[in-house]
């Protein structure tokens, strides 16, 4: 069964070209990493997928339908950074916008609802928080209260753009329990990453991008050192020559 299938994809903003030509096709129930270089097209990728930015050329397929037909069955989780959190909300609300698919958007929110939400802030430690003003948070918190969000909206398809930056040692292990666990139940989980050193540990996928797909399949087959350096370029290689 196809959950997500990337044919010649090309976007750009203006005449800047950002992707060219990617292609992949992702493995059902998988957990995999989007690695490259800043400004490699990664968040664009995801927002392309998502028809929150234009393509040029390309098709992209999810579940073999359209992404405008699957949409409740794919979660994202946007960069924290490209988010306002001044917006006068608290983490409880933040969490029920998962649901809004399922619940339609003009409905107030049920009980079973609102429960729901409540649980997933639990399992995300974030419980004694429901209530607390978003802008008021820390950014591991904004983090945690994302990642309860992508739970309760309970999608087969999750983008994540970057869950594990910035946040402390505890809520990285946090939010990688939540990524085993959607992995455990049969869902496929999309995440950027910046970490090397964590690549092989926490994903068993990788698809390694800049501008252009490098390879993706399995970490052990294609995180190899020749294609983390034809990503990276001859910077990665110029520091790790540096630093050994
Ligand atoms: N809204 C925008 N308007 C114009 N150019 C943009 C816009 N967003 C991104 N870009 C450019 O597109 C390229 C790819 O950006 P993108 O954010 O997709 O990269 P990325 O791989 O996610 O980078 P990073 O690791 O730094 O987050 C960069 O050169 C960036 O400057």
């Amino acid at each position: 069964m196809d959950v997500l299938r990337v044919n010649d994809l090309t976007a750009s903003y203006r005449k800047n070209k950002v992707l060219n030509d990617v292609s992949f096709n992702v493995e059902p129930g998988s957990l995999t990493s989007i690695v490259g270089p800043n400004g490699a097209g990664k968040s664009t990728l995801l927002k392309v997928m998502l028809e929150l930015h234009p393509k040029l050329s390309g098709d992209v397929s999810f579940f073999g339908s359209t992404f405008n037909k699957m949409k409740t069955r794919v979660g994202y989780v946007p960069q924290r950074g490209s988010v306002d959190w001044d917006f006068p909300t608290d983490a409880l609300d933040v969490v029920l916008m998962g649901l809004y698919g399922r619940v339609g958007w003009l409905k107030w929110p049920k009980r079973e609802h609102r429960d729901k939400a409540m649980e997933s802030l639990e399992k995300m430690g974030m419980a004694d928080y429901a209530h607390r003003q978003i802008s008021q948070l820390s950014g591991g918190q904004q983090q945690r209260v994302f990642l309860a969000r992508a739970l309760v909206q309970d999608a087969d398809l999750y983008f994540m753009d970057e869950p594990l930056a910035g946040v402390d040692a505890a809520t990285e292990q946090a939010i990688m329990t939540i990524l085993n666990e959607l992995k455990m139940m049969g869902k496929t989980v999309m995440v950027v990453h910046h970490d090397l050193q964590t690549v092989e540990d926490y994903f068993d996928h990788v698809l390694l991008l800049n501008r252009t797909v490098v390879a993706y399949g399995t970490t052990g087959d294609v995180f190899t050192k020749d294609n983390v350096y034809q990503t990276y370029g001859g910077t990665l290689r110029w520091m790790m020559e540096a630093v050994t």
